[in-house]
């Protein structure tokens, strides 16, 4: 039988109230030995809290919640105490020194509720995402999962993909008892290219991480274009060391800025020189190299024909005359705070147009490599005509999304498949 445990569910002390949640089959008797008679199932007591010696510790509201409809699947006693920290760290002691109960680790309650089925792994990461969002994104997209939606559409899809498969198992069993080569009938092709399709969608979101860390803009272009200026114009402070010497930022220089609620990464890169013999200089460059790949948005402060693809080109120094800003998107100076400002609409632009998530479902970098997995298999399956391949692709794709809703792909191509379907054999 597992332990009883409890947690302090609210904020850190002090506090108006404090929550503490006890889960787990003595939670009953529990919530007896420190407040007397246990009120009737979701209906808020007022009881006097006493220790084991029966010395009143607080008055506090309790409930009791019978399993295993609850949070966690267990039966679940919370008790709002007075929030002082002398109060919360007595109940808490009076707790302790009951048999069968413990202190909860951290995460526990929710860890309950996976293992009794109260939730998937994708609403558990959800909910702990939801935990630490900031930002109005953040807790959208978390809320969607913490309230399933990512499990949702990852059990759609594996039924789905169990409907395709058993059709095309029909077929093969089908082409082996007539003995003919083209049972004729099922062609799954179309069925798997929309479901492709809606990977590819889901996989082009931005995932959870980025969300969470901020869309990664990126400034890069030749030595001495102003790009450390801009970066401290945009920051907002000196982060960037200027000078006029060519090659002052020898490394990237990254800070988080939160603007119109959306985050950003800003990097401040290296001058791509062609050549150097300076070694410092040219790990600088390679850095300035990586970070330019993995940029969601480049902001290139350089000639627009050798501008990287995609980037945002930028005229710098706009102050100065003839800056030739002709062919860029946009003239900048960090001297002129109205083309920093529009500098700002542009990236606003461009960063909601990606963080505008269908159905507010965002993906963590591991579900999206799951995701990324199971759509390459299927990507096999829709290149083939033969339905042998096509049968056991769609097996491989089943098991990382099985996964993602930590099932076992058999056990989840047997759920949906005998959920949903009546073969009549
Ligand atoms: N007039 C004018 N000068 C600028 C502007 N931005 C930067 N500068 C000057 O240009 C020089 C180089 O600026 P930085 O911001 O260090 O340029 P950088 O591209 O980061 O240079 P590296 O570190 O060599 O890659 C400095 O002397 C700045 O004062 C601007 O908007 N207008």
């Amino acid at each position: 039988m597992s332990d009883t445990i409890f947690a302090l569910s609210s904020g850190r002390p002090p506090a108006a109230i404090a929550v503490l949640r006890i889960s787990g089959p003595a939670a009953r008797t529990a919530a007896e030995a420190l407040a007397g008679r246990c009120p009737p199932p979701r209906r808020a007591s007022l009881r006097t809290v006493r220790d084991a010696a029966g010395a009143p510790l607080d008055r506090a509201l309790v409930l009791y919640f019978p399993g295993p409809a609850t949070a966690t699947g267990e039966d679940l006693v919370e008790l709002h105490c007075h929030g002082g920290r002398a109060v919360v760290a007595a109940v808490e002691h009076a707790l302790a020194a009951l048999p069968g109960l413990r202190p909860a680790r951290p995460g526990e309650f929710t860890r309950r509720a996976l293992e009794n089925g109260r939730i998937d792994l994708a609403q558990a990461q959800g909910l702990a995402d939801l935990l630490e969002a900031e930002t109005e994104t953040q807790r959208r997209t978390a809320l969607a999962a913490a309230e399933g939606a990512v499990g949702r559409a990852v059990a759609g899809w594996l039924d789905r993909l169990s409907a395709i498969a058993a059709r095309v198992e029909a077929q093969l069993d089908f082409a082996d008892e007539a003995d003919v080569e083209d049972a004729g009938g099922y062609d799954p092709a179309p069925a798997i290219s929309a479901l492709l399709a809606e990977w590819h969608a889901t996989l082009a979101a931005p995932s959870v991480e980025r969300l969470r860390d901020g869309i990664r803009v990126v400034i890069a272009g030749p030595p001495n274009a102003g790009k450390s200026s801009l970066f401290n114009a945009l920051v907002d402070r000196d982060a960037a060391i200027v000078t006029p010497i060519a090659g002052t930022t020898r490394d990237i220089l990254e800070a988080a800025v939160m603007r119109d609620g959306i985050p950003y990464r800003l990097t401040d890169t290296a001058g791509l020189a062609e050549a150097t013999d300076d070694e410092v200089e040219r790990i600088g460059i390679d850095r300035a190299a990586a970070a330019i790949a993995s940029a969601d948005m480049l902001l290139w402060m350089g000639a627009p024909a050798v501008a990287p693809r995609g980037a945002v080109i930028l005229a710098g120094k706009a102050d100065l005359p003839d800056t030739g800003s002709n062919d860029a998107d946009l003239a900048v100076s960090a001297r002129l705070p109205d083309t920093v400002a529009a500098l700002w609409a542009l990236l606003a632009d461009r960063a909601r147009m990606m963080l505008a998530i269908d159905g507010d479902m965002a993906l963590r970098q591991s579900q999206r490599d799951a995701l990324a997995d199971a759509a390459a298999a299927l990507d096999l399956a829709a290149r083939t005509s033969d339905l042998l391949i096509v049968a056991e692709q769609l097996r491989v794709a089943t098991r990382p999304l099985a996964g993602l809703l930590g099932r076992d792909a058999t056990e989840a191509m047997l759920d949906a498949l005998f959920g949903r379907f009546c073969l009549g054999k």
